[in-house]
């Protein structure tokens, strides 16, 4: 994909998402693209490829959740695979603290080679598993605790309190929606409350999505 289509995706699919981001950010994540797939043409890190399917699936999919993260000054993303949410994230809002966390390691050594060649700081890569005992596994608890297709949400939302400072939230990036009574069924078994959730489609391929977010009761 060349500059100006890659431009020109970015500014139309933000727009659909109603998401606005700085004009640094299309070359820094072209720059994040081109090591995501120069990495993964040598370790399997992604299935997913084609340049135009990397934008919408990867990038534009994390940026979806910028009004449910502004504010925060801490992230933290559980099972971050090759660094989705948090990298794109982290481009959009430069003075958060960005922790990712994968049982993977080839996918840790991306995200700290990445970010240290973008010139990132701020970035943390840790290969741990998360089990819910963040004083063992030396994860850091976060203002926002955000995961993409990690667990199911039952499982999930059992991990996600320990992670969360206190007044923080829990935002979980859904590929298959779940009612307003499900959602708050889960919470509920969790000890905690549902405070946003949100539909939305990626901008070219339709593909639905849901977004909820969570505190602590
Ligand atoms: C389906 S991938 C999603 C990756 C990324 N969030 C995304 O949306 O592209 C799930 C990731 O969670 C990681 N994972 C699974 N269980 C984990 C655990 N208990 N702690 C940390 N990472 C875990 C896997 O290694 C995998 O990279």
């Amino acid at each position: 994909m060349d500059n100006a289509r890659f431009a020109d995706q970015l500014a139309s699919g933000c727009s659909a998402l109603g998401v606005t981001v700085g004009p640094d950010v299309g070359p820094q994540l072209q720059r994040l693209m081109a090591e995501l797939l120069k990495w993964n043409a040598k370790v399997n890190l992604t299935a997913i490829t084609a340049p135009e399917e990397v934008l919408e699936k990867h990038f534009l999919d994390s940026l979806a959740v910028l009004p449910e993260v502004t504010g925060a000054t801490s992230l933290l993303d559980l099972g971050a695979g090759a660094g989705f949410p948090g990298l794109p994230l982290k481009l959009v809002l430069p003075g958060m603290g960005v922790t990712l966390v994968d049982t993977v390691g080839k996918k840790i050594a991306f995200i700290k080679a990445t970010a240290a060649s973008m010139g990132l700081t701020g970035v943390r890569g840790l290969h741990a598993r998360a089990e819910g005992k963040p004083e063992t596994e030396g994860i850091p608890r976060a203002q926002v605790l955000i995961a993409r297709a990690f667990m199911d949400l039952p499982d999930w939302l059992g991990l996600a309190p320990a992670y969360v400072e206190e007044g923080g939230r829990v935002v979980a990036m859904l590929g298959k929606a779940q009612t307003d009574a499900e959602l708050q069924a889960r919470a509920a078994e969790r000890n905690l409350r549902v405070v946003s959730a949100r539909a939305y489609r990626l901008p070219f391929s339709g593909a639905e999505r849901q977004v909820a977010v969570f505190a602590k009761q």
